[in-house]
């Protein structure tokens, strides 16, 4: 009845939500095989969705490599665009409602206020664009979406932030890590089970959300929690933006609001700290 379709399984989120799926005992979900879910190809999507007829599909395929993104502006586009695109058609055609992922990237960082969804959008890489770019095509195709804005996702699987932080932090005596850029972690486990929990709840409260782990931090306090957590005695130095030079420049201030979720959806979100220590142990197991 719920059957749902997830595409870029293999990604980071894609794995979490094999976890929680399996711990749930969600069964009616189909992770694609990579030659079923390009989402770049209109004529094997078809197929795949005429083969399975999904009530949902969850989108968690896209290109995320930031600073690389500035370099390859066209493929980044056709993924995080073109592809949000292409499956909102079909979910238009197939009466499926779409679960697609966006992130807070979209916003330039120029605030100090926790950003709601009707906040001005003004993204400052090409990433954080293409990544609205396919936020915007979608409602254009279909009514029936949940579109859920994230932030600094990390989990056990795929490469992230808290795994490269506490592979550095035992190879070196000192880490230098920008304490002026503001948000909050998501622990990728955490999403994957409110993405499960919308379609386990039939919610028709199609629109745009936040969702993050409550609270906020920095990338310096948090690699801090980070070697705390993990019994690493690594030095750590706050530094500006300024010092640490990338190609894709970040938001300054990225909090968002989550109480549209909250209330909206009745999702219960934990504290980045709560979920940091869940992902530690589970790292450390
Ligand atoms: N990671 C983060 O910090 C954040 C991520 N987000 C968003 O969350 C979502 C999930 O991110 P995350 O799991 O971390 O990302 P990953 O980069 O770990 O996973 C993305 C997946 O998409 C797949 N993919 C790329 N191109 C295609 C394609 N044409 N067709 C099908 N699959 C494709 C990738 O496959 P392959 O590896 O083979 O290319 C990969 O498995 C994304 O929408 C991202 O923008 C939002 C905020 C923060
Ligand atoms: C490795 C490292 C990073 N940093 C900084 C750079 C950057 O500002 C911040 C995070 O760096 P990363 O490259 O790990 O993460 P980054 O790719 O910037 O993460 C982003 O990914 C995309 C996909 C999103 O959607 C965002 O929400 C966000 O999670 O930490 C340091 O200051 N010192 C360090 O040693």
């Amino acid at each position: 009845m719920n059957k749902t379709l997830v595409f870029g399984g293999s990604g980071q989120l894609g794995q979490c939500l094999q976890h929680v799926a399996q711990q749930r005992s969600f069964t009616d979900i189909v992770f694609l095989p990579e030659e079923q879910a390009n989402i770049l190809n209109p004529d094997i999507l078809r197929t795949t969705f005429e083969q399975h007829r999904p009530a949902y599909i969850i989108n968690c395929a896209a290109y995320t490599a930031v600073d690389k993104a500035e370099d390859e502006v066209e493929i980044a586009r056709k993924v995080n665009r073109d592809g949000a695109e292409n499956l909102a058609r079909l979910c238009g055609e197939f009466g499926t409602t779409m679960l697609h992922i966006s992130t807070d990237f979209v916003f330039a960082g120029t605030g100090n206020e926790p950003l709601l969804e009707t906040d001005e959008t003004a993204p400052i890489s090409v990433y954080g664009l293409t990544k609205l770019e396919g936020e915007q095509v979608i409602p254009a195709h279909t009514e029936r979406y949940f579109i859920l804005r994230t932030s600094w996702l990390y989990s056990e699987y795929a490469g992230n932030f808290v795994k490269t932080m506490l592979r550095f932090g035992k190879e070196r005596e000192e880490m230098r890590v920008i304490w002026d850029q503001l948000g909050t972690p998501t622990y990728a486990i955490d999403l994957a089970g409110a993405l499960l929990h919308i379609i386990e709840s039939g919610s028709t409260a199609y629109g745009l959300y936040h969702y993050s782990n409550e609270g906020v931090t920095s990338w310096y306090d948090f690699a801090v929690a980070i070697f705390e957590l993990g019994g690493l005695t690594t030095r750590t130095v706050p530094i500006r933006t300024a010092e640490y030079p990338t190609k894709a420049t970040r938001p300054a201030f990225s909090v968002m609001d989550k109480t549209k979720a909250k209330t909206a959806l009745g999702l219960a979100i934990p504290h980045w700290r709560t979920s940091l220590v869940e992902c530690m142990g589970r790292l450390g197991e």
